[in-house]
């Protein structure tokens, strides 16, 4: 698949947290008592001999029961979601087709299990082409009023379960931000590099690549508070961040590990490669970041990750290197 096409996708999947993936043991327990539902019609139809509508019913309740197993597994992946939204909303549209009234009175179960499904855009658009197809063709085969009756009710639910989605997308998507980033700067928290580290690391001995830390110090930030005072201090620590954002590549990472100090991690990049990159951004710091008479600089040390070393050896490694680098700083009294 086109790689911008992908990237796309995996972004649009985890930018909105899907209820299924969070809890996917109750999402489940839905999928196997609805399956269980259903079970009536397949043998209803089979008894009046309407054997495709019997075939029918019996593909969505397997698809149920696969995506019930799969839940209890793990979350499901992009590919599946879409598998099985398509098979269901097909079976549905077939089911309208056949047997509108059956269609009409599963259809608000079915909308609302897209929301559950996808991130909140995809269940959107999935949601509303289903239920304008449906509704048409429920216009054109069921009387009149009950049409209208079932159309507008499935709108209701289809909204209200959009907005429900909304509100808790946006409070689970507050409550991550405030969990794994840093409220002064933007950048992400020690708790999140942590969680980085721990994937680079099986990444580093799965498959031979390297990954560096850096870890950063700026240089006399207490006299900057002192002298200037806190806000002051806090705009260039905002300042520092923003170059540092804009210097670093897409797959690096910087985060804050508490007052000057932060860590930058950099896969797929020699040791070499690291500490020209990082002696660069210690010329620019000065010259961009910038208080009245005060240049901020910043001292660093290097570490390349080392499948032997634990994440805890490896930012005491990066430690070490920080603070050599300090004190051959402050002993050519660039401080
Ligand atoms: N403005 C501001 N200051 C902070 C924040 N967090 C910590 N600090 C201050 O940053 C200073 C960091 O102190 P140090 O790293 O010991 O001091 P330093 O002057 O950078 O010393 P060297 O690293 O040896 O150059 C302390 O004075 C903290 O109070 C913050 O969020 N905003």
């Amino acid at each position: 698949m086109n790689t911008k096409l992908q990237f796309g996708i995996d972004q649009l999947f985890k930018q909105q947290p899907v209820l299924m993936n969070r809890y996917p043991r109750y999402a489940a327990a839905v999928v196997f008592i609805t399956a269980l539902l259903l079970c009536y019609f397949p043998i209803k139809y089979a008894l009046n001999a309407q054997w495709m509508l019997a075939i029918s019913v019996v593909i969505i309740i397997s698809v149920l029961l696969i995506t019930g197993v799969r839940l209890l597994k793990k979350p499901l992946n992009v590919f599946n979601s879409v598998l099985i939204g398509v098979v269901e909303g097909m079976m549905l549209m077939y089911l309208a087709s056949s047997s509108p009234l059956a269609a009409a009175i599963w259809l608000p179960a079915f909308l609302v299990a897209l929301f559950l499904l996808f991130p909140f855009k995809v269940a959107c658009g999935f949601a509303f082409f289903y239920w304008l197809t449906l509704s048409t063709s429920f216009i054109s085969q069921l009387d009149f009023e009950i049409a209208l009756r079932s159309t507008l009710s499935s709108c209701i639910v289809m909204m209200l379960t959009a907005v429900i989605v909304k509100i808790y997308n946006d409070a689970i998507g507050t409550a991550e931000g405030l969990a794994t980033t840093d409220v002064l700067t933007g950048a992400l928290n020690r708790r999140t590099m942590l969680n980085v580290l721990h994937k680079e690391h099986e990444r580093v001995a799965r498959y031979g690549q390297t990954c560096c830390l850096v870890m950063i110090d700026l240089d006399n930030f207490k006299m900057l508070n002192d002298t200037y005072g806190h806000s002051s201090g806090d705009e260039l620590l905002i300042r520092f961040v923003k170059l540092m954002h804009e210097s670093i590549r897409k797959n690096d990472t910087l985060f804050r590990l508490g007052g000057d100090e932060f860590m930058l991690v950099l896969p797929c990049l020699q040791i070499a490669d690291a500490y020209a990159f990082v002696s660069r951004l210690q010329k620019i710091v000065p010259q961009v970041v910038n208080y009245k008479t005060v240049e901020l600089g910043m001292s660093f040390g290097v570490c390349e990750m080392s499948e032997s070393d634990t994440i805890n050896e490896l930012i005491h490694n990066a430690d070490i290197a920080l603070y050599q680098n300090k004190l051959s700083r402050k002993a050519n009294t660039q401080l």
